[in-house]
């Protein structure tokens, strides 16, 4: 129950209007939650409507997605773009292959999307979208009609100063790739800014692979500095999924002297006690596209166990969760607390259920939201836009340390706001907060609508 009786209202018809929409109501419930401690020092929100406002989309858009197997069979997915927020910039978010996806997923994902770009700094709106679409086993002429037929609908609804979409779950460059071809075929105009995470050879950005997981780690290395006068180094490192994120949040971690012990996939996890060997899970993820338990076959003495959420009985110092939301309820958080860790940092969206964030809380151990923790690769993917638009390209060290930078930053104005709030350290409120009141700001000064 909210104390604010405005935002109460508003929780009330959010549920009410899809009741179904678990995943979007909880998302919205933890930002009214932190609204809650400051929406009496602001009457002109309720005034104005600015937060029923806030979490109704601008604009959803679904379509269906036909396309041929190799055998010849059609197939008819659903294709999804919610544009949520173009308050301080042009929609811009990722897109999710997945055979879960729904509305409620991607109202979730692009809600948070809004904040987390408002806390980068960079001048973008919020969007998600994407396809019930598994490219799990399709082969890359598969994988490609369907990109082809996804943009052959996506394109009239995108476009640099409109909508930017980018990659998330399933969707990395050979998507982002066949994708761009489409669009550019389609428009017939070479508009290089209308995708990131495009191919360094046409138009995309040094680190924007590297991004999310490099930038989870200087935030965290930021959090363990400033709050408790720790580093990476020496400390053991656990690591959900065994994708994008989590690929590159391993190989930054084992950077500043880390040890990454444990990795996992939808199947299972492996566990590696001298330290995983990054080549060879690269060689498996990102060259075979195979499983993770191929791992054990290439390295002695570690082991895989099945079934992913066993990954959070390997105890460590440091617990970065970097597969899909929801992965750790109140027993996990419960077990990482027993086994001694000192931070949580989640590098994929909402991967931590409230309870367990609650669990992190009240034992002490430094907790950075996703909204905050992960939102390197949406701050890169605005230095590919800034680097479009100029026709340049950075070398590879100064987007790095522009994203250093970006992620310092959002940990001290995300500390900063929560000891604003009265709730010092706490990076939940901090973040949502610092978000939510630039974009609120941008609503009042372009009046409604
Ligand atoms: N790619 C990016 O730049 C960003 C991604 N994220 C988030 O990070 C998370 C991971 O995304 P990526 O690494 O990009 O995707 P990916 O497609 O490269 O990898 C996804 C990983 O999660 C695992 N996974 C998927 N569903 C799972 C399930 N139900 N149970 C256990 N593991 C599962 C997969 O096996 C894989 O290891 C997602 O929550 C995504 O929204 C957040 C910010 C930016
Ligand atoms: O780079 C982007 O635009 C999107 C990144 C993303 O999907 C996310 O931050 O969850």
């Amino acid at each position: 129950m909210l104390k604010s009786e405005y935002l109460q209202h508003v929780y009330t018809q959010v549920v009410t209007r899809d009741p179904d929409q678990r995943e979007f109501h909880q998302a919205v419930l933890e930002v009214l939650e932190s609204l809650d401690l400051i929406v009496d020092q602001h009457p002109e929100y309720e005034k104005h409507g600015i937060i029923e406002t806030f979490v109704e989309p601008e604009r959803m858009i679904s379509f269906r997605v036909p396309w041929v197997d190799d055998n010849g069979q059609v197939h008819v997915n659903r294709g999804y773009r919610i544009q949520f927020s173009s308050a301080i910039g042009p929609y811009k978010g990722g897109l999710r292959f997945h055979p879960t996806v729904n509305l409620s997923i991607l109202k979730f994902l692009g809600f948070e999307q809004i904040l987390k770009n408002s806390l980068t700094g960079l001048p973008m709106g919020g969007a998600k979208g994407g396809a019930d679409f598994d490219p799990k086993g399709k082969s890359d002429a598969e994988v490609m009609r369907f990109c082809q037929s996804f943009m052959t609908e996506l394109n009239r609804h995108i476009g640099q100063f409109v909508d930017v979409p980018a990659g998330d779950i399933g969707v990395g460059g050979r998507e982002i790739g066949y994708m761009f071809g489409q669009y550019r075929r389609i428009r017939g105009s070479y508009d290089a800014g209308v995708l990131t995470g495009k191919g360094l050879s046409f138009g995309g950005s040094l680190v924007r692979t590297e991004a999310t997981g490099y930038g989870l780690c200087y935030l965290t290395a930021e959090m363990l500095k400033a709050m408790k006068g720790e580093s990476f180094d020496g400390k053991t490192v656990v690591i959900s999924g065994s994708g994008n994120v989590a690929i590159f949040a391993t190989e930054k971690a084992a950077q500043l002297g880390g040890k990454v012990v444990a990795l996992s996939d939808s199947n299972g996890y492996i566990h590696d006690p001298n330290g995983v060997n990054l080549d060879v899970v690269k060689d498996i993820k990102l060259g075979r596209r195979g499983r993770i338990k191929e791992y054990v076959d290439a390295v002695p003495g570690s082991t895989y166990t099945e079934g992913f959420r066993g990954i959070w009985n390997v105890p460590c110092d440091v617990a970065l969760p970097c597969a899909t939301q929801n992965e750790i309820d109140e027993e996990i958080a419960k077990t990482i607390v027993k086994n001694g860790a000192i931070a949580v940092a989640e590098g994929a969206n909402m991967p931590c259920r409230p309870e367990a964030i609650r669990v992190f809380q009240e034992a002490g151990l430094l907790f950075a939201p996703a909204k905050a923790a992960n939102a390197g690769g949406v701050a890169t993917s605005g230095l590919e836009m800034s680097q479009n638009s100029m026709r340049y390209a950075w070398p590879f060290e100064e987007v790095d340390r522009r994203l250093k930078d970006i992620m310092t930053t959002i940990f001290h104005n995300a500390y900063n706001a929560s000891v604003e709030c009265g709730v010092p350290g706490d990076l939940v409120v901090g973040a949502n907060i610092a978000g939510f009141k630039k974009v609120a700001d941008v609503m009042l000064a372009q009046g409604l609508i």
